[in-house]
């Protein structure tokens, strides 16, 4: 099983318009609302390719109400620590042209109790996952340090930990070594403490960051695919061409790719294989983390994987 956690859980609307006018009125011709937040993207991808997976995280108020239904109605099942706070909505506007906007609340603050509510149940979670993955930021309330800390209490319990967060929660989350992160481009160089001029320098800050016990490190890239660093070795991975439809969501669906793969025994090549596909495929369609399993299977085929070091 594949367990995600999704401490800043969202409910995410996306408002397809003609335009978006500042100061302006604009009509919303369509409107699609559902359980989000980077980790339970993760596990509606996961589930929609038919592996099992278990949603946890903090849901609360009447938002938090409607995650949980709509889990259920999903199909997906979860196990979230319920909290006095109201949970957030994630707004995404679409315009004709495809230009998207993206609005995120910053969530509820969580009290002391529900913290250590959060650890108990990863604690029996993590006992019956092979991966546990960690996304999306942080709520107030929530010292930094806490992914290092949940990250510790599932690789206790044997789980292999994925965590794909953003800024100092991912920097102090590193430095518990999970086994996969994902940060961008910027993190990256704030990590190393040098720009990155070029594909080479980022490739080769990749391979330094290994080397600091970080066994698989992926920056993606949009329509431009993305660069992984694995054990020393670095793969170059090339994304089909599609129309992109809404690509909100997509590294979630790369994340989730690259879950099934491991949880599957994968080689590292075929787990960015799917990951890529399932990238590719959330960006055909207008919801938010979401992929039609037929496209990530006629994607895979499309996507190249090469060695570059
Ligand atoms: N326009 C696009 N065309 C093709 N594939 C895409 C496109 N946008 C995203 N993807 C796929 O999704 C993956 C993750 O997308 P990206 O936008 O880099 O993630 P994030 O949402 O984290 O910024 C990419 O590596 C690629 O496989
Ligand atoms: O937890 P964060 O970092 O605020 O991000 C939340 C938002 O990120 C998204 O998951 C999209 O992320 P990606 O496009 O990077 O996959 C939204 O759907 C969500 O509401």
């Amino acid at each position: 099983m594949i367990v995600t956690v999704t401490l800043n859980a969202a409910i995410d609307k996306t408002y397809h318009l003609p335009a978006l006018a500042a100061g302006q009125v604009s009509r919303v011709d369509r409107v699609y609302a559902e359980p989000g937040g980077k980790g339970i993207n993760v596990a509606r991808v996961v589930a929609l390719q038919g592996v099992p997976v278990l949603a946890t995280g903090f849901a609360g108020g009447s938002n938090g109400d409607f995650i949980e239904r709509g889990l259920t109605r999903q199909g997906i099942a979860h196990d979230f620590v319920k909290i006095e706070g109201e949970s957030r909505i994630c707004l995404n506007i679409m315009d004709q042209d495809g230009v998207s906007t993206e609005l995120l609340e910053p969530g509820p603050t969580i009290a002391g109790q529900e913290m250590e509510a959060m650890r108990e149940k990863l604690a029996q979670l993590a006992a019956r996952a092979k991966v546990v993955a960690f996304s999306g930021s942080l709520p107030a309330g929530v010292p930094k340090s806490f992914y290092a800390e949940l990250i510790g209490i599932a690789q206790k319990q044997g789980a292999v930990v994925f965590l794909d967060t953003s800024g100092e929660a991912l920097i102090r989350g590193a430095e518990a070594k999970p086994y996969f992160i994902k940060p961008n481009e910027d993190e990256v160089a704030q990590w190393l403490g040098h720009s990155i001029e070029d594909e080479n320098a980022l490739k080769q800050g990749l391979l330094r960051l290994n080397e600091t016990g970080l066994p698989c490190i992926s920056v993606s890239m949009g329509a431009q695919g993305s660069l992984t660093a694995f054990h020393g070795a670095c793969y170059r991975v090339r994304a089909p061409k599609v129309d992109a439809v809404n690509a909100v969501g997509s590294g979630d669906a790369y994340v989730a790719g690259m879950a099934v793969g491991t949880a599957q025994g994968l080689p590292v090549e075929e787990c960015l294989r799917l990951a890529t596909a399932s990238g590719t495929a959330n960006t055909l369609t207008a919801r938010a983390g979401y992929v039609e399993p037929e496209d990530v299977k006629r994607l895979l085929d499309e996507v190249v994987v090469e060695r570059i070091g």
